[in-house]
């Protein structure tokens, strides 16, 4: 018999591997002609492998291009393409200075142009110029208070799109005349293209109205030479481009389901739309697993999948994500089940501001941690799942992943 959590790991690997942008890039690409020139820009976690795929199906027919990923994730060097790492979820220096080198790119293209905008999730922290009068450490303070806040990933970019001159259709508007052919790799539910990497070619949905509410909501503290910039409207209108819009955590959690099954449990999807409080999510698992084991709802061997972003409010000082929360939440609830287990992890391959993906625990795990002197409560209180997995065994360390669709929890009974 093959070991629980190897099974587990298993199905999350082959998941994400199903996930890739890489196919579904080189598709969008095959039949497509562009009249002119084509120019290349990636942003995001997936923006390497997006980009490595659409040139090599673009071949000389690509003039140049530039990518602006996460630090850690460019996997070598492209011809005719510059790559550029920067800070992601805060901004940082080299935000800055990759998001120039594609204004410069982009500018003086002709109407013939293409511009092929590849995005991935995180392009709202790699590309940014700031409007003017707000400055890098505003864009650190403001995106610090909204990762720790609770806000959605929708409320957070709605706040961004405000203060940015390439978000919320800007960037569309500076390749006029160009046209931009954009392929879009989801990573926000329902797949809103204005919020997916704040839409820099996609109007904004979102109103002042909406933006003002936001900082009441959270009580957002902003000095009023921001709040002003938010009181500015955003385009509503972009009339250059062409979206394509592939992948999506549906589509994770599907080729979860399809894992499992391989591997002879019964699978469900039980939603991919999970957006609660992420040790909620966990708890929320875990009541499942106990209700497996008391005879009802399912029968082992059974996987049952959740897909969807969770958040945290962040009022400890330790260090975690919201897939740690989630796994380390749903090892309380678990305690002293056997045979069960349950693993959370971003499809990125790194989970909050750390170097793991999620975490991967069982029944045992609350009886590992207690022999070390550590609550989960209070380890959950702190915000401190990654050192509580780490006493643990129990994080996912696999690295970037080449894709970003979002997080998977897949809880395995036999
Ligand atoms: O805005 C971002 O960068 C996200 O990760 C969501 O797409």
């Amino acid at each position: 018999m093959t070991d629980l959590r190897e099974d587990a790991r298993r199905i999350v690997n082959e998941a994400i591997a199903g996930v890739l942008p890489n196919q579904a890039v080189e598709a969008a690409l095959a039949d497509r002609r562009f009249p002119g020139r084509v120019y290349l820009v990636a942003i995001g976690k997936a923006g390497f492998s997006m980009a490595q795929a659409a040139a090599k199906v673009l071949g000389p027919a690509l003039v140049k291009g530039a990518v602006l990923t996460k630090y850690g994730h460019a996997q070598g060097l492209l011809e005719r393409i510059e790559v550029v790492e920067a800070g992601h979820p805060v901004p940082d220096r080299n935000t800055l200075y990759g998001t120039e080198k594609v204004l410069a790119l982009v500018e003086g293209l002709t109407a013939t142009d293409t511009v092929l905008f590849l995005v991935s999730g995180g392009g709202s922290a790699l590309f940014e110029k700031p409007l003017p009068g707000v400055d890098l450490t505003d864009l650190e303070k403001i995106t610090q208070q909204l990762l720790a806040c609770g806000a959605d990933i929708v409320e957070i970019n709605t706040i961004r799109k405000r203060l940015s001159a390439v978000k919320g259709g800007r960037f569309a508007h500076l390749c006029r005349p160009a046209q931009v052919f954009s392929v879009i790799l989801s990573d926000v539910l329902g797949d809103r293209l204005d919020s997916i990497a704040s839409g820099p070619a996609w109007p904004d949905a979102a109103t002042v109205e909406d933006a003002l509410a936001i900082v009441e909501k959270y009580k957002l503290s902003l000095p009023s030479s921001l709040l002003a910039k938010l009181k500015l409207e955003t385009p509503k209108q972009v009339d250059n481009v062409t979206v394509m819009v592939t992948g999506s955590v549906k589509a994770l959690c599907r080729e979860a389901a399809a894992a499992a099954a391989r591997l002879g449990y019964r699978p469900v999807i039980l939603t991919t739309q999970l957006t609660c409080e992420a040790r909620e999510g966990g708890r929320f698992l875990a009541a499942i697993a106990r209700e497996i084991r008391d005879g009802g709802y399912l029968q082992p061997p059974c996987a049952v999948i959740l897909g969807g972003e969770t958040v945290v409010n962040v009022k400890g000082k330790g260090k975690g994500g919201r897939n740690q929360e989630f796994a380390l939440a749903a090892a309380e609830g678990i305690a002293g089940l056997a045979d069960t287990v349950v693993i959370a992890a971003g499809s990125d391959g790194t989970d909050g501001p750390t170097d793991a993906a999620g975490g991967l625990v069982d029944g045992q795990t609350q009886e590992v941690l207690l022999r070390q002197g550590l609550k989960i409560g209070a380890v959950l209180e702190d915000n401190d799942a990654y050192c509580g997995l780490a006493a643990c065994d129990s994080l996912l360390l696999s690295g970037p992943t080449g894709t970003n669709v979002n997080d998977v929890a897949v809880l395995l009974c036999r």
